[in-house]
Formats: C-alpha cells, sequence, structure tokens
C-alpha cells in the first residue's frame, strides 16, 4: 500500500563495474573506456568536443583539407605520455622494425605503439566512437565501420634523438595527429609541414587532433624540434 514514484529523468547517477577493472597500469582510468564510459568521457574527452558535431558549423582547416578539432583532454594527454615514458621502450626510428608484420618501416619514428602499453582495443573503439563522427563532417561520404588501423603510435621528437621527420606520404586514407603538448613551453619549432600547400601548422594545441588525407595530395614532414621535447600521437586510418 506505499505509492512509489518512479522517473528515468533524473539522472542520480550510474553503476560501475569494477570488480573486473585491470589494475595493472600506471594511469588505470585511462583503460576504462569500454567498461565505464560516461566517466572516461568526462575525464579524457576535451570540453569542446561536441561543438564540431554541430549542425552548420564550419571546420577550423589550418590548411587546404587539413581538419583541426579539440578531441582529447589535458589529463588524456599528460596520461598518454607518461604511460609511454613509463613503459620506455621507444623504438631507435630504425627501418628495420620487428613490430611491424613486414619488419620493414619506410619512414621510421622514434615511437611507442599503443599495442605495447595495452590499449590498441581501446583505441580502436575511441577511433569508432570519438575521431568516425568528426571523420565524417570533415570527409563527406565516406564512411568506415569500425574504421581500420593497424598503425597507432606515439612520437617522441627532441635534438639528438630524432628531432624531425622527412617528406613522406603516410600509408592510410586519412591520418590523425594529436598534439600531446605545447609548442613554446614543452618544446621550441616542431610541427607538421605540407608541401603541396606550402602550409605549416607550427601553433599547436595540446588536444587538439589534425585529421588529413593520407596518400597523394598530403605529402608532409615533421618539422624540427629544435628544444625540448614534442610527443604526438599518430593513427594511420583505413590503409
Ligand atoms: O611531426 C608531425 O606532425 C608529422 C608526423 C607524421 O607525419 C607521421 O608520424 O607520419
Ligand atoms: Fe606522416
Amino acid at each position: 500500500g506505499i505509492f512509489m514514484y518512479a522517473t528515468n529523468r533524473k539522472i542520480l547517477g550510474h553503476l560501475v563495474d569494477y570488480d573486473n577493472m585491470d589494475t595493472s597500469h600506471l594511469h588505470n582510468d585511462l583503460y576504462q573506456i569500454v567498461q565505464n564510459p560516461y566517466d572516461w568521457k568526462l575525464k579524457y574527452i576535451h570540453e569542446n568536443y561536441s561543438q564540431s558535431l554541430e549542425l552548420n558549423r564550419t571546420l577550423v582547416q589550418p590548411c587546404p583539407d587539413v581538419f583541426w578539432f579539440p578531441i582529447v583532454s589535458t589529463k588524456f594527454c599528460d596520461s598518454l605520455v607518461e604511460e609511454m615514458e613509463n613503459l620506455n621502450q621507444w623504438s631507435g626510428g630504425r627501418h628495420e622494425d620487428p613490430r611491424l608484420a613486414g619488419g620493414y618501416e619506410n619512414v621510421p619514428t622514434v615511437d611507442t605503439h599503443m599495442r605495447q602499453i595495452g590499449m590498441e582495443e581501446h583505441w580502436l573503439h575511441f577511433l569508432k566512437v570519438y575521431v568516425s563522427p568528426l571523420q565524417e563532417r570533415a570527409f563527406e561520404g565516406y564512411h568506415s565501420d569500425p574504421p581500420r588501423a593497424i598503425m597507432n603510435f606515439v612520437v617522441r621528437y627532441r635534438p639528438n634523438e630524432q628531432d624531425r621527420l622527412r617528406p613522406h606520404h603516410d600509408s592510410s586514407t586519412f591520418t590523425i595527429n594529436i598534439a600531446l603538448n605545447t609548442p613554446m613551453k614543452d618544446f621550441e619549432g616542431g610541427g607538421c609541414r605540407f608541401l603541396r600547400y606550402n602550409c605549416s601548422v607550427t601553433a599547436t594545441r595540446k588536444g587538439w587532433m589534425l585529421m588529413h588525407p593520407g596518400r597523394l595530395t598530403h605529402f608532409h614532414e615533421g618539422l624540427v624540434t629544435t628544444k625540448g621535447t614534442r610527443y604526438i600521437m599518430i593513427s594511420f586510418v583505413d590503409p
């Protein structure tokens, strides 16, 4: 005889399954994108992410057919770099690369692959949930569900190590390039130059992603980092 009032219109909280949480990493929350998407988004997605998805919104294009989106939070950038530095298994930037199926990288970088920090599957999920909707705005009519990517890695540039990347095409339909730190604060120089358009993006923004076609038109290079360390996250989507 007790009247019960139920509503599904108020958000009172959400359930989190911590029983199966993997606690083997430095930043365990970073690995919760599938298990706890709600908190993951709050913590790791850029606060202005969804602005790019608003109807009639003009997208930012620093160079022709190079799009620029706020995507991840500062916290995400710092945590990812810390996972990579904590593992400390940077490649030597040589052509021979046992991590690759063919054992050979034509344009090698000093890098760490997402698979090496156990985040490959999480990253593919991120591409599907957060990158695909932006790609469909930038390059209308191109769909790939799920997006495929076998090269997902963080690049480290610094003087006296690898400080630049010579002009090349990526083995991708489109490439994403996320800045993980800040020019003039964490490093000097750096940036990405698109040779065909003689256009460079040097004032990169931490947590912002460049998206550009991988082959044919967007021949590009990584400009020299003259001081400090520059970190970027790269995915070659749909090779
Ligand atoms: O340094 C950059 O921004 C470019 C990186 C790049 O082109 C690559 O890793 O394929
Ligand atoms: Fe590239």
